[in-house]
């Protein structure tokens, strides 16, 4: 019988309301593998990672539940994992451990919109497909995968775009219409991000440079914009990327907008065009948070700008 590991590590999948009613995680992995029902033909074991909301969640968290994921790999008689994880960062912490996932065996996240009290409870029905997808040989060799609400997609541009819908994720490519495409493994090797910090900033009509400047005095190595349109800023913005990328800080450039690439195609001071002429990088099509995983990611295995730039520009 193929064997699945379940990591949980918290998130609405395994929050009930509190007194005071607001949703907290309170069940642990074991709960959640019990409630999502037996999955005929696979033997399932549980792993408590952490029991945080997503949204709380430290770097050095994300680098815990990226050695979990390792750690579960390193028994071959194990098919596939599942991780359950709050859908607030899924983004994120997917992402980075697709960034050094070679292993053909399928790494699937899922997570619940609905706690585990709730009448529309969510998460069984997505732990019991998730964990489906991860002993189903079909599912190897497509990297770290998301199972939710019916769907599987791989999680490179995945991001949250509804705090309701049922179905919340858009931006990967499903898994359905793959056909074998291998995804690009970024890293051969995994160094810790829990002491890198890398902070977003976001343009706005007015926007200054203020909080540009206070990033590099607080000892980040990279910044990310979150632009609006296609990837433009203020021109007063664009002076203090200027300065920091004169301090040696990687700038790269994202956008608030939903889908779409980022492109270098207006100028007039904070454009887009002027911020890749001072040297920033584009992220054409990673929004804010895995653009910020990626720079995370290697900034801290000592990789430089130009492979940066490199794979945030595909
Ligand atoms: N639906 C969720 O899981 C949201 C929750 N705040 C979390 O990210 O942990």
């Amino acid at each position: 019988m193929p064997e699945v590991i379940v990591l949980a590590t918290g998130g609405t999948i395994a929050s009930r309301h509190d007194d005071s009613g607001a949703a907290v995680p309170a069940d642990a992995g074991a709960t959640l593998v019990r409630t999502a029902g037996a999955v005929p033909g696979i033997d399932v074991t549980v792993r408590d990672v952490t029991a945080t909301d997503s949204s709380a969640l430290t770097l050095d968290q994300l680098d815990e539940i990226r050695a979990a994921v390792t750690d579960a790999l390193g028994d071959p008689d194990v098919a596939g994992v599942v991780v359950t994880h709050g859908t607030d960062t899924m983004e994120e912490t997917s992402l980075l451990v697709d960034l050094t996932h070679a292993d053909p065996r399928p790494v699937v996240f899922t997570g619940a919109q609905h706690p585990a009290d709730s009448p529309a409870a969510d998460g069984p029905a997505n732990l019991a497909e998730a964990i489906a997808v991860a002993a189903d040989p079909a599912y190897r060799g497509l990297g770290v995968l998301l199972s939710f609400a019916g769907q599987v997609q791989t999680v490179r541009g995945l991001a949250k775009l509804s705090t309701v819908a049922p179905q919340p994720f858009a931006g990967g490519l499903p898994v359905a219409e793959l056909e074998g495409t291998a995804p690009h493994r970024l890293l051969t090797k995994h160094a810790p991000i829990g002491d890198v910090r890398v902070d977003v900033v976001a343009s706005y009509p007015g926007a200054d440079g203020a909080l540009v400047d206070a990033a590099v005095a607080a000892g980040a190595r990279g910044i990310v914009l979150a632009g609006t349109g296609s990837g433009n800023t203020t021109v007063a913005l664009a002076e203090a990327v200027r300065r920091a990328l004169d301090a040696g800080v990687v700038v790269v450039v994202s956008t608030r907008i939903a889908s779409g690439p980022v492109d270098a195609a207006y100028g007039g001071g904070g454009g887009a065009a002027d911020l890749v002429a001072a040297g920033a990088l584009l992220s054409r099509r990673l929004r804010p948070g895995q653009a910020r995983i990626v720079l995370l990611a290697l900034l801290a295995a000592g990789v430089g700008p130009r492979w940066i730039g490199a794979y945030l520009g595909r």
